[in-house]
């Protein structure tokens, strides 16, 4: 039975508490300062405000925001028997080890973790029971740390870029006279079976969009805007954006 902990039950640390709690071999708690936050996660674990319960567990996943982590990590205080799991962008494992003991593990997480379908990126000291947390709520790799700033873009912000372009679909329904409602519930689970249909087939992406084109039919005229425009370099621009951003936090923080 793994003991976890999450310090700071936010956007992120509170999806991985819902996802871990509908499964698994662990107790949870999830401790955070804020009361709305506590109470937003208190169906999935054990709440507490008190950090000293929190480093009881054999596994402690930070998930206040980077600028926080300098300050709450030594008081803390876990020794070289627990993991630390690190979910703060920017934030390096050298910059962590100055401030801990424990082992260290560097997750890049995403929001998808609430309803199991999380895209994680992982590196530093990653273990069997590790491996097992992120095998329950969605797929991980296994990368560099060197990595970790496009992983942050590509998975960690990435949920984000597909929201809006569920948005921007959705929005095109509306605007053709569908109900907002059932606009959105067409475009999003386009968007969960096309990345469901990518995950599962042998062809790829390109063989694909071929297969849903018919010749002088529909789609062939919205993919020719869209092989016509800028959309491949702006989506390529937004997620390098990101992972600029990524690399200028994790050079403040080299610099501190
Ligand atoms: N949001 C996302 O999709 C992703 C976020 N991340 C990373 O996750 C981390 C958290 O982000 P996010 O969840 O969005 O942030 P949130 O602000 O939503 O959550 C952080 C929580 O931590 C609480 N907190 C602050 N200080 C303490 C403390 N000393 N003890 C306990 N709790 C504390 C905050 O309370 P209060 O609000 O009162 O300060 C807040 O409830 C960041 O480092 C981010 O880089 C990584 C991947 C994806
Ligand atoms: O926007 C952020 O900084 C965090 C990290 C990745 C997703 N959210």
């Amino acid at each position: 039975m793994t003991h976890l902990s999450v310090v700071g039950c936010g956007n992120m640390g509170g999806a991985l508490l819902q996802g871990l709690a509908e499964s698994g071999d662990h107790t949870l708690v999830g401790c955070d300062i804020d009361a709305d936050a506590r109470a937003s996660v208190a169906d999935y674990c054990e709440t507490t405000d008190d950090l000293a319960v929190a480093a009881e567990a054999d596994y402690v996943v930070l998930a206040v925001k980077p600028d926080s982590v300098g300050d709450l990590l030594p008081a803390l205080d876990l020794d070289a028997e627990q993991t630390l799991i690190s979910i703060a962008a920017g934030v390096s494992i050298d910059y962590l080890a100055d401030l801990t003991d424990a082992q260290i593990v560097r997750l890049m997480p995403n929001l998808n973790a609430e309803t199991r379908n999380m895209a994680a990126a992982v590196t530093g000291a990653v273990d069997d029971t590790v491996r097992a947390l992120l095998n329950e709520v969605g797929e991980y790799a296994e990368i560099q740390e060197s990595e970790m700033d496009i992983a942050t873009a590509l998975n960690g912000s990435g949920p984000a870029f597909v929201f809006y372009l569920i948005g921007a679909m959705a929005d095109a329904g509306v605007d053709s006279g569908l109900e907002a409602e059932q606009a959105e519930t067409l475009a999003a689970q386009t968007f969960k079976g096309a990345a469901e249909t990518v995950l599962q087939s042998e062809q790829s992406i390109d063989e694909l969009i071929d297969a849903v084109c018919s010749e002088g039919g529909t789609t062939i005229e919205g993919m020719e805007l869209l092989w016509d425009s800028d959309v491949e370099e702006d989506v390529g621009a937004a997620v390098h954006a990101a992972e600029d951003r990524s690399r200028e936090m994790a050079a403040e923080f080299a610099d501190e």
